[in-house]
């Protein structure tokens, strides 16, 4: 149903509404002024090098000028193409209760939500399962409702909690009905009352509603356990037939496609109510056969889908992600059911927000700057990026530009082709092996991934088709309601963030240095705000460039007897440092607070960035020129684990950080990083001041520096001094000292020349 008619918007009631923040307002007086101190910077960093080429060029004095302008180069990049999300971020709100006058409910777009999972082992398949009750259980209805799972990992064990989730459901749907319940995600609803909600945790389980659960969870977790479906828990046809599909040669790397309908329309709940329709899938693989990770796995789901409901609207979630407000259907209906914003709009996306996190959000996972402050600038613009999650589109957004259809090969695929009858007997598997085969995308004329479908060429597959969308001249909304619309899981051990965070950062590279690259193809294409946002985005992993020459030169320096800055005085050069200084760190708390943060969150999530650009961000430049050298084009995606390890969450919660990995090596760099801040402050202040008597102003920027990088080490130096056994691995210590001892003979030769 396309209202494409802007003049009508007047008789219907406002779907939805929108202020600019007032700080906006208070940033455009603040840039102009911030802007200037980083011109004077780059006059006097020039004025330096030139007087330093002039007189005899010495590399003590060149090297570290040119590393220095370098540095802030790229930091002066960030904080001009940051402006764009400063510029106008929005707030807005929907009128929920609005949307059956516009519409009634037996006329709302049908939806299809995809989740996608991808290992049996890193993601429970209850936990999966658990995520489909949650958008099972909307308050929509249910005959315009498909649950499609992908299924990567092509496993039994997934399918097997899929089927005890289809009976399961037929309770707890009308279950949550009759009483409002709000969490509609099992585990939290039973899970010892973890639910958030008060109105959630008023309602007693009544009937043997939780002990189904219970035996559910059981046997989910008995098969996981066991690594396979034992003979005594197929009881009934369907399951027979469903894994009568696995052959004894069938592999996660190799299987025919596996389609298979678990609950659909003509079935009933025990109320009598229709149900949703559930359907598995995992698409076929073969060796050799790339499959694209995820976008591959959605690319799938989108033509699959196709054959059998083909909605215009579809939700995707990640296996980790739960909904936690039944409504949201409803409220994105706000956004697409507006026929002044409808014909152009390819995306609502709702916030990433995390569960489990610790009270001060040690390890910064809240991501507060990219997560909330970027979406919610970006909305005021064409809208914000996609972050892969909570994410609900237009079906169309996927086959070209608003104004022109792109040429499609299979005629069902059409996505305006509308499906009226519901879904009663086996869907077509022809048409759905021939599109979820791992060769059709090769033999398409249609460039899935290139032009149409999630985009691939990046680990970041979210970022770069939104950017291709917005290119192709699609807008999007930033949803962010006051009860958290979805929850998700994210790593919690220090490892597994980092090497998330690698990914993401190899995912960032690969459009940065593509012929996508958004500080030229963006910024031609949607201007210099919007273009500046993305670009903003794929220059984030080259943070680690200032920030790693930061945490390294001002100390080698120091060890060596060398002063790089402008020594402390009332001298307006050297002054421009702290304010440059203050003023950023000072904005970014101030815009921290304003998104309900708070300072001490504000300043853990700053020390984890540096630890992420010291360690994530360089194995990231590191891998991708590796990988750019070698022409290798696949890298691995590097799942997250969501099976988390008991004792490493209780010293998370504690506050501490934890250490000991198996594979502590991208632990390596932020330990050299504490190392050398706390040796070459020790020798400023011991022996160059103490000792040799030397004046203080003269290396005070670099005694500051190496001060700031000791306070963020703290948690290295207490991890190198505990004593249990998730300390700072001593291997790690003794190789970054080395390390620090091989950079400071390396530097000799550059500072006593
Ligand atoms: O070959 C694969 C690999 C992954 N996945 C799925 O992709 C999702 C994301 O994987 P996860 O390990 O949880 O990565 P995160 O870093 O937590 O994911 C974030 O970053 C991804 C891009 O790297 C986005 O796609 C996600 O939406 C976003 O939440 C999960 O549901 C996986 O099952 C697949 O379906 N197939
Ligand atoms: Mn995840």
């Amino acid at each position: 149903m396309a209202i494409n008619n802007v003049a009508s918007a007047a008789a219907v009631p406002p779907l939805n509404t929108y202020r600019v923040v007032r700080r906006a307002y208070f940033n455009r007086l603040f840039a102009p002024i911030y802007f200037s101190a980083v011109a004077a910077l780059f006059y006097h960093h020039i004025h330096t090098l030139l007087r330093h080429l002039s007189s005899g060029p010495s590399a003590a004095a060149v090297v570290p000028t040119l590393l220095l302008i370098l540095a802030d180069f790229i930091f002066a990049l960030i904080w001009l193409t940051n402006q764009s999300f400063r510029y106008r971020p929005l707030i807005r709100r929907e009128f929920v209760e609005n949307v059956e006058k516009v519409s009634p409910p037996a006329d709302f777009p049908a939806m299809d939500v995809f989740i996608c999972t991808a290992d049996p082992f890193k993601e429970p398949p209850i936990a999966t399962a658990n995520a489909a009750l949650s958008v099972l259980a909307y308050d929509y209805p249910p005959e315009k409702l498909s649950v499609y799972v992908s299924d990567d990992g092509g496993s039994q064990l997934t399918i097997f909690a899929f089927m005890e989730a289809a009976k399961f459901a037929a309770h707890w749907l009308p279950f949550c009905r009759r009483n409002g319940v709000l969490d509609r995600h099992p585990e939290m609803f039973f899970g010892s009352c973890r639910a958030d909600d008060p109105e959630t945790q008023k309602i007693k389980p009544v009937g043997g509603i939780k002990a189904m659960y219970e035996s559910m969870k059981t046997r989910a977790e008995r098969v996981v356990e066991i690594g396979k479906v034992p003979q005594e828990y197929i009881t009934e046809e369907f399951q027979r037939e469903a894994f009568s599909k696995w052959t004894p040669d069938s592999t996660k790397h190799d299987h025919p496609t596996i389609l298979q309908v678990l609950m659909q329309n003509n079935d009933k709940d025990t109320s009598g109510a229709p149900l949703p329709n559930l359907i598995y899938l995992a698409r076929e693989k073969k060796k050799g056969v790339p499959h694209q990770f995820k976008a591959g796995a959605q690319n799938a789901l989108l033509r699959v889908s196709a054959m059998i409901t083909n909605s215009p609207l579809i939700l995707m979630m990640d296996s980790d992600y739960i909904s936690t407000d039944p409504i949201t259907v409803r409220r994105i209906l706000c956004y697409f059911l507006d026929p002044a914003i409808r014909p152009t709009l390819a995306y609502v996306q709702f916030p990433q927000i995390y569960m489990g996190l610790n009270k001060q959000d040690l390890y910064g996972n809240e991501c507060k700057k990219w997560m909330h402050a970027g979406p919610h600038g970006g909305d005021g613009l064409d809208g914000p990026s996609c972050v892969g999650t909570g994410v609900f589109f237009a079906r169309r957004c996927f086959y070209g530009s608003p104004r022109e259809l792109s040429p499609i090969d299979v005629p069902e695929m059409n996505p305006d082709r509308v499906i009226e009858k519901p879904l009663t007997s086996q869907p077509p598997m022809d048409l759905i092996n021939k599109v979820g085969g791992c060769h059709f995308e090769a033999q398409s004329k249609c460039q899935w991934g290139q032009k149409i479908g999630f985009r691939y060429g990046s680990l970041i597959e979210d970022y770069l088709t939104s950017f291709q969308m917005h290119m192709d001249g699609w807008k999007t909304v930033w949803c962010n309601p006051e009860r958290p619309a979805f929850k998700g899981e994210t790593p919690c051990t220090l490892v597994s963030l980092l090497v998330q965070i690698k990914r993401w950062g190899l995912g960032f590279l690969e459009v940065l240095y593509s012929k996508y690259c958004p500080l030229f193809v963006g910024i031609k294409n949607l201007g210099f705000l919007m273009g500046g946002a993305y670009s903003n985005w794929a220059l984030w992993p080259l943070s680690s460039v200032p920030f790693t020459i930061y945490a390294f030169l001002p100390a080698l320096a120091l060890l060596h007897g060398v002063s790089i800055f402008p020594k402390v005085s009332a001298d307006p050069w050297f002054l421009l440092y702290p304010f440059l200084f203050l003023a950023a760190y000072g904005y970014e708390m101030f815009e921290f607070c304003c998104l309900g943060s708070n300072p001490i969150k504000w300043w853990n999530a700053q020390r984890m960035f540096m630890i992420w650009c010291t360690s994530s961000f360089n194995f990231a430049h590191f891998e991708f020129w590796l990988k750019t050298i070698l022409g290798r084009t696949t890298t691995s995606f590097g799942l997250t684990s969501k099976v988390n390890d008991a004792e490493h969450v209780r010293c998370y919660e504690r506050g501490e950080f934890e250490f000991g990995a198996a594979n502590p090596t991208i632990l390596v760099p932020p330990t050299m990083a504490a190392v050398v801040s706390l040796v070459a402050l020790v020798q400023g202040a011991a022996v160059e001041v103490g000792v040799k008597g030397r004046a203080w102003e003269e290396i005070g920027v670099q005694l500051f520096l190496c001060a700031f990088g000791v306070v963020n080490s703290f948690p290295f130096y207490k991890g190198m001094v505990r004593g249990d056994s998730l300390r700072l691995p001593t291997s790690t210590t003794v190789m970054a000292s080395l390390f620090v001892v091989v950079l400071y003979a390396a530097t000799y030769f550059v500072f006593k020349s």
